[in-house]
């Protein structure tokens, strides 16, 4: 019988994401920090541990390298490791292949992630899953990421805010699309299509309110320029296919926005209103 035992300190996730879970006969969650041994017997291990938002782990980056560094060895026994295209850092090849070193300015604000979750020891049995951009619902809103910038300030009719030069590319994956692999490598797993910054800027507009305005700020250092999985190892493992364009992606992100419209609309919306793209 399986039993599953969730540790997580709430730094950047939230009881409620588990409200299904907590009272379940078999779930049991722990306040836990995992810089510290959490001295339980388990079968395995899943290490999803790090913020993940570059606001977030920019913010102490002590705590972040510690978080990925210590938090994975008190993990030892780990079965599954949440890596990151991070990795990668500003990468000089592209698309992007597990076996590429990566470009990594070690001085640079974003390096206390990058580095954190490119250490892992030598020799040890673990399936590292290398995420790339990801979205879907029960994103943190205003955490800084792009998707959760760009789709409430389109609900809220406020410009759209494109870091510059905005020619930066990203690949964007539906979180279940997100799914099994079965490798003990490190695998790349996201949407082999890459998007620059302006035309996810333009969708996003056209499908929520084209009336809104777009417009270009400042950008944090070290921002990646281009940024996509080769997926070529992936698809030996994985039996799911991708979508490569952003369009065909869309639809999918509707779940997304009518989470995003609940919190946006007032008590009194109609449950219609609730199951619509609602513009405010
Ligand atoms: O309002 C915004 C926010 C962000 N951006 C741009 O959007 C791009 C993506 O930024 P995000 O913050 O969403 O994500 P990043 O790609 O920088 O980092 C993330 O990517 C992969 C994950 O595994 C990492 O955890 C996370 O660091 C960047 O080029 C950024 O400059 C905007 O143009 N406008």
């Amino acid at each position: 019988m399986r039993f599953v035992i969730f540790a997580d300190n709430y730094v950047t996730g939230s009881k409620e994401n588990l409200e299904k879970w907590i009272g379940h006969p078999r779930f049991e969650l722990i306040r836990h920090d995992v810089r510290e041994p959490l001295l339980i017997e388990v079968d395995r291990i899943y290490h999803l541990v790090c913020p993940a938002s570059p606001i977030f782990y920019k913010y102490n980056p002590v705590k972040t390298i510690q978080t990925n560094v210590i938090g994975t060895l008190s993990m030892s026994g780990v079965i599954l490791l949440t890596s990151t295209s991070e990795v990668y850092v500003d990468p000089l090849i592209h698309p992007q292949p597990e076996s590429y070193w990566g470009n990594v300015n070690p001085i640079g604000v974003r390096s206390c992630y990058d580095e954190g979750k490119a250490s892992v020891q030598h020799g040890i049995e673990i399936r590292i899953a290398r995420i790339f951009n990801t979205y879907g619902p029960r994103m943190n809103i205003d955490v800084g990421r792009v998707g959760s910038n760009f789709i409430p300030q389109a609900l809220r009719g406020d410009a759209l805010t494109i870091q510059k030069p905005g020619t930066q590319t990203r690949s964007f994956c539906y979180l279940s699309d997100m799914v099994e692999g079965d490798d003990t490598g490190p695998i790349n797993i996201g949407n082999p299509g890459g998007f620059a910054m302006v035309e996810l800027a333009e969708t996003v507009k056209e499908l929520i309110t084209p009336s809104i305005e777009i417009k270009m700020v400042e950008n944090t250092p070290d921002d990646p320029r281009q940024r996509k999985p080769d997926i070529s190892k992936a698809k030996e493992v994985l039996s799911w296919e991708p979508m490569v364009k952003l369009r065909e992606g869309l639809p999918l992100m509707e779940e997304n926005f009518r989470l995003k419209s609940k919190l946006y609309c007032n008590e009194s919306s109609t449950k219609k209103k609730m199951a619509q793209p609602c513009k405010l």
